[in-house]
């Protein structure tokens, strides 16, 4: 099997982990289903369609290097160190930092739309 091939489907495996191991990720992939629902009856632009999967891009990326940051903290310590909890607190940070820009470019998106 070619190298190429091999790391897609070590990365589609990471990926599916991803869903089974964080619950956040079910819940920000259940949020992706319902904006797109909604995005396909109020009915976007080209440029916000784009922007609108850059965003649900974003946010699942981050949440599965933020999975990927708890795997590793877990595998060197599982008794309670500061700088594990630094580690995860900062990774788990990271995810509520672009969720929250998401959800503002989805408002700035949709509200016109739906009440202007
Ligand atoms: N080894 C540790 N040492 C110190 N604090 C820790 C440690 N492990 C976890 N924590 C603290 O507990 C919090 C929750 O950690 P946990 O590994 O349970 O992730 P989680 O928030 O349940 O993630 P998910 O829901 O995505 O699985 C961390 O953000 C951190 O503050």
């Amino acid at each position: 099997m070619g190298k190429f091939l091999k790391s897609f489907i070590y990365a589609w495996e990471g990926i599916k982990d991803g869903f089974r191991q964080g619950r956040n990720m079910k819940s920000h992939g259940l949020s992706a289903v319902i904006v797109l629902i909604a995005g396909c009856f109020t009915g976007l632009s080209q440029i916000e369609w784009m922007i609108i999967f850059i965003v649900i891009a974003g946010v699942m990326a981050l949440e599965l290097m933020n999975t990927a940051v708890e795997y590793v903290v877990d595998l060197v310590t599982t008794e309670f160190h500061p700088l594990a909890k630094k580690a995860k607190d900062i990774a788990a940070g990271s995810v509520f930092v672009f969720a929250i820009a998401s959800a503002i470019i989805g408002c700035i998106i949709f509200f016109p739309k739906w009440f202007g």
